[in-house]
This record gives C-alpha cells, sequence and structure tokens, in this order.
C-alpha cells in the first residue's frame, strides 16, 4: 500500500482517485506523497517519509524545490494542464477593462427602483462607452503554457501582438501564430502598447519585472492584466500609475493589501485555474507523475529533477538513487554494485542544474548491506528501492 496526503481542495467536489494500492492520510508523517495546489511550503517541516510532491498546477514558487531536491524529494507541477482557464479569464479581463461592463451592471443594480429605467438606461449608457480590441496593441510577456495560448487568442481577435520570451521553448515557438510579432527585449514589447499581460514565472529575475519604468512606456490609457503572480509587478509603482491616470486600469489575479486599495482594479481570488476542467486535468496529470514515479522510479514534469523514464519496474529489483550532479557518481554507485555481485540489466542516468538520477535494474534482490552502502556515497541525497 501507498500513502497519500492532500493538502488543499485539489477539486471542487473534493473527487481525487488514485485507485487500488493507494490510501489517503490525515498525518502528513504516515504518508509517501503529497498532492497539493497553493498552500506555502516555506518554513514548513516536511517529514523523512516524503518521497514526491506533486503540486497540481504550473507556478512552484511556493515550494522550496531546490532544498527539497536536497532531501531527496521530487517535486512535480502540471504544466499546461490549467492554461485554458487562465486564457479565457485574461480575455474577459480585456473585455470587462475596455468596454466598461461592471459599471454598466452597476448603473443598473444601483436604479433597479427606477419606474423609467428603460429609457434612462439608454441615457446612461453613454458614461460607458468603451473601445474595441481588435487593432489595439497587447504585449505579451512570457509565452510559456498561458502566454502563447493567449498571444493566439488575441491575434485572433485582430491586435497586433507583441511577445517577449527570451527562454521561449521549441515548442511554444512552434505553437505561435505567425501573427505574433518578436521582440527582444522588455522595454520594446512594452512601448506604446494598449496592453499589457504577463505570464511568466515567480524567480530572480521577474520578480518586479514591471514597474515605473515599463508603466511610462506603455500608451496612454493602457490595460496592466497580472495573472501570473503578485511579485511579478511593483504594486507601489502600479498603484502610481493608476493613481495618476498614466494607465487607465488594472486587472489582477492577486488580492494582497495593497491591490484591494487600488483604484480602477479588477481583482479576482487566484481564480485563473478556476474551472472545473481545469482541476480535473491538474490533478489527472500530477496523479499519473506520482504514480509512475512511486510505482517505477519514472520522472515526468519534475522542477527540480531531469525527466528519466525506463518504463515499467519488470526486473526483480529496480533501484534509484537521487544525487548532486558531480563527477564520478556512476563510477561509485558501480563499485558497490561490483562488490555485491550484483548484474545489472538496464542502467540510466539523468541530469539536471544541480541534480541528477540514476535509476537501475538488476537480475536479484540487493542485499541491504549494498543498499545501505550506496547510501554512505557522498552526494546521493537518497536512495530508493522502488521494487
Ligand atoms: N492565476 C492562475 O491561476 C495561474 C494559473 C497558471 C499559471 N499561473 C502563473 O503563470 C505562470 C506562467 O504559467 P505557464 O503555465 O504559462 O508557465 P510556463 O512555464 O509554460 O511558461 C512560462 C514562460 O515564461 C517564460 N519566461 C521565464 N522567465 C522569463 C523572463 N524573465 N522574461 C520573459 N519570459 C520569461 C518561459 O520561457 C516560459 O515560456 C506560472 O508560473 C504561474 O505563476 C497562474
Ligand atoms: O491552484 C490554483 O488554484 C492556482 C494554480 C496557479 O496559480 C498555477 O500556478 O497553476
Amino acid at each position: 500500500m501507498r500513502y497519500i496526503k492532500t493538502i488543499d481542495d485539489i477539486t471542487k467536489d473534493g473527487q481525487v482517485t488514485f485507485g487500488d494500492g493507494y490510501e489517503f492520510v490525515t498525518e502528513v508523517e504516515k504518508a509517501d506523497a503529497i498532492l497539493m495546489r497553493s498552500t506555502d511550503l516555506h518554513g514548513y517541516e516536511l517529514p523523512e517519509s516524503i518521497r514526491a510532491i506533486a503540486r497540481c498546477g504550473a507556478g512552484v514558487n511556493n515550494i522550496p524545490i531546490e532544498e527539497y531536491a536536497k532531501k531527496g524529494v521530487v517535486v512535480f507541477n502540471s504544466p499546461g494542464a490549467n492554461s485554458n482557464a487562465v486564457k479565457e479569464l485574461v480575455l474577459a479581463m480585456l473585455v470587462l477593462s475596455s468596454r466598461g461592463v461592471v459599471q454598466s451592471m452597476n448603473w443598473v443594480r444601483e436604479n433597479a427602483a427606477d419606474p423609467d429605467i428603460f429609457v434612462n438606461a439608454e441615457k446612461a449608457k453613454k458614461a460607458f462607452v468603451g473601445r474595441e480590441l481588435k487593432g489595439k496593441s497587447i504585449a505579451v510577456i512570457g509565452l510559456g503554457n498561458v502566454g502563447s495560448k493567449v498571444a493566439n487568442a488575441c491575434a485572433d481577435l485582430g491586435m497586433d501582438v507583441y511577445g517577449y520570451d527570451p527562454f521561449i521553448s521549441v515548442e511554444h515557438a512552434w505553437a505561435l501564430s505567425q501573427k505574433v510579432q518578436r521582440v527582444s527585449t522588455l522595454e520594446d514589447a512594452c512601448r506604446d502598447r494598449d496592453y499589457l499581460t504577463l505570464h511568466v514565472p515567480s524567480k530572480a529575475d521577474t520578480i518586479h519585472m514591471i514597474g515605473e519604468e515599463q508603466l511610462n512606456l506603455l500608451a496612454p490609457d493602457a490595460v496592466l492584466i497580472n495573472y501570473s503572480r503578485e511579485t511579478i509587478v511593483d504594486e507601489d509603482a502600479v498603484d502610481a500609475a493608476l493613481r495618476a491616470g498614466r494607465i487607465a486600469w488594472f486587472a489582477t489575479d492577486f488580492a494582497t493589501q495593497k491591490t484591494v486599495l487600488m483604484p480602477n482594479t479588477f481583482i479576482t481570488t487566484h481564480s485563473g485555474a478556476g474551472t472545473g476542467e481545469a482541476e480535473a486535468n491538474c490533478a489527472d496529470m500530477a496523479i499519473s507523475e506520482l504514480k509512475d514515479y512511486l510505482e517505477n522510479g519514472n520522472i515526468a514534469n519534475s522542477v527540480n529533477y531531469p525527466p528519466c523514464s525506463m518504463g515499467k519496474a519488470r526486473a526483480a529489483s529496480r533501484v534509484a538513487c537521487l544525487h548532486a550532479n558531480v563527477p564520478n557518481m556512476i563510477g561509485q554507485i558501480t563499485a558497490v554494485l561490483a562488490r555485491d555481485n550484483a548484474n545489472v540489466q538496464r542502467m540510466t542516468n539523468e541530469s539536471a542544474g544541480e541534480n541528477a538520477y540514476t535509476m537501475f535494474d538488476t537480475d536479484e534482490h540487493l542485499d541491504d548491506e549494498t543498499i545501505e552502502a550506496l547510501k554512505q556515497i557522498p552526494s546521493i541525497y537518497r536512495v530508493r528501492v522502488i521494487k
């Protein structure tokens, strides 16, 4: 039996299924793995029992992924699984910030008791005249799963789309409409744009990437949309730009102490991924990643270890070593196996950044002494006997 601890509401209806051989536990100390969403794990004491964490969603700034890598804990996310949901809400924000929809609805509610409301609404509507998206320009910062979909959708709406992503993947570059114009600096992306939408992860080089300088480059009456993370914008600069009328509207998914007090701001409850479809997609992807890792040692979509697959564990034994990406690890591992006279059927080694993963199948089970000797190799973080 394998044990799973869920943190956060993974889906609205609470339905999460791992299938036979798995049980949910309430005490994290009894769990092999964690399935989670947005809870902040910085400062959280992770029990030794935990071997893997799957984040249902894209952003992993709530998880200390490098610290966990050094504990031999593989962290997964679910790339792309909620991107359509975010794209649709961003499109909604483009419309809401351009057409006075909310203001017009508020007017109707406030005047509900007026017996002549039908006639007076015709007179009131001039206050809510907006502008069309067609022909306007938009900069999309970050052209990954969400940004590439937003960029393509905006191009389909007839907008002039400018994309900025110095690290764009080949896959997302292929997926991008030919109508999306690529720019090579953030400044060129922002200059004279009517709309600016952010789709980058929160990391050292993106924190406060949008501040006074970038906001000042935008066209008059520009709209800023942040469905990425609250850290990406300098909130003081956005507040000042709104109050000075330098930008017209701000749409954000993050209700912070500062955004809730800003004028002309649409704020949602971190709901970019808030659809049943996105929740189900994220949960399905995260569960299959965890199951393949727990049952076979295979890694797909990890944010702190390399991808690695040897298919189903069919040999007598499968062992995985999680270790630092330093020279002579394979030499040391095979030297221990040679001492035990173990016959290795298959072996694979992959690395990513500071971390590496070595997995092998043997004809017979390794004895406890051999496993202990593997654990004693310097720079090995964890040894897993998968089978
Ligand atoms: N509001 C929500 O509910 C919600 C849902 C999904 C994602 N998000 C946030 O949006 C972010 C993007 O999501 P995604 O699924 O598109 O992720 P992704 O990893 O597919 O795409 C991120 C893109 O940002 C690019 N990038 C990284 N650093 C950059 C920089 N300095 N300048 C420009 N581009 C840079 C990357 O190259 C990549 O193409 C996530 O990290 C998460 O924080 C929020
Ligand atoms: O879990 C959520 O609801 C939000 C997830 C989202 O912010 C993400 O980064 O994918």
